[in-house]
């Protein structure tokens, strides 16, 4: 079995008092892709700020690849619900506006980033300004500035929401191709049951706030999964029911 890259152990958080997270334990393998649903305001979005290092908790804590969680972490990179991209940059300065973060600005001024504008479907749109862009085009670009770092664990928070259905497919078979060549950690917040199913090796359920984790349900798909055929098949419905179920809305 893959080592662990993710281990929480024993999580709460309080926001005054209120109680966010109460006793979060969980642990995720190296390599694994892993979605987290559960109801609206039970705490995913907290959990997954704890992850990346950018809130802190009042009980417990995470480990990441053995070494306790106390800030953001250039192994670590996280896609939010929101794009904040830069208004004055165009999208290609904005692209590279993580790797100058990250790697400085001669790794960001000699990247190849073709290959990611042609996935993300932005080509033609390099030398466009965010306000150019729709909604969804510039969230591409947000998810675009993440992967093109190339973090050996990627937390994403919704990070296809706003956007169409075909995009949605082609960013989700995207990010399993990246996911499967790159050999990353994925923890993925959606609201979309299908979706979990589709792209994970495991689905953790949370309760209502407290969040605590109620299931975890292993997905036994084989792979690679083309999203129709996945779709189509019985144990792909099957575990749609079962979480449907789980989550109250079945
Ligand atoms: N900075 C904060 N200060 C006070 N309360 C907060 C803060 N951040 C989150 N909360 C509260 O903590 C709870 C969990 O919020 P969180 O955003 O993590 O939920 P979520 O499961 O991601 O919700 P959704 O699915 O609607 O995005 C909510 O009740 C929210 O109001």
């Amino acid at each position: 079995m893959a080592p662990t890259a993710i281990a929480i152990n024993g999580v709460t958080k309080r926001f005054g008092g209120l109680t966010a997270l109460e006793n979060v334990t969980a642990d995720i393998r190296d390599r694994e892709f892993v979605s987290i649903l559960g109801p609206s305001g039970c705490g995913k979005s907290t959990l997954l700020r704890i992850l990346a290092g950018l809130v802190g908790c009042e009980e417990g804590g995470i480990d990441i690849f053995g070494g306790r969680v106390s800030g953001p972490r250039d192994d670590v990179g996280v896609v939010f619900q929101t794009s904040n991209l830069l208004p004055w940059l165009n999208i290609e300065a904005n692209l590279r506006l993580g790797l100058e973060i990250r790697r400085g600005k001669a790794a960001a001024r000699d990247a190849d980033i073709g290959p990611m504008v042609e996935t993300l479907g932005l080509k033609g749109f390099e030398k466009h300004f965010p306000h150019q862009l729709s909604g969804g085009m510039r969230h591409r670009v947000a998810i675009g500035q993440t992967l093109l770092c190339d973090p050996r664990v990627l937390l994403m928070d919704e990070p296809f929401g706003a956007l169409d259905a075909l995009t949605r497919d082609r960013l989700n078979m995207e990010l399993l191709r990246i996911w499967q060549r790159d050999a990353k950690t994925v923890v993925l917040i959606t609201h979309s049951i299908a979706e979990a199913v589709l792209l994970s090796d495991r689905v953790l359920v949370m309760s209502e706030r407290p969040g605590r984790i109620i299931r975890d349900v292993t997905i036994d798909l084989p792979r690679p999964r083309d999203p129709s055929r996945t779709r189509e098949s019985a144990a792909f419905g099957e575990y749609v029911v079962e979480l449907s179920r789980l989550m109250g809305v079945g």
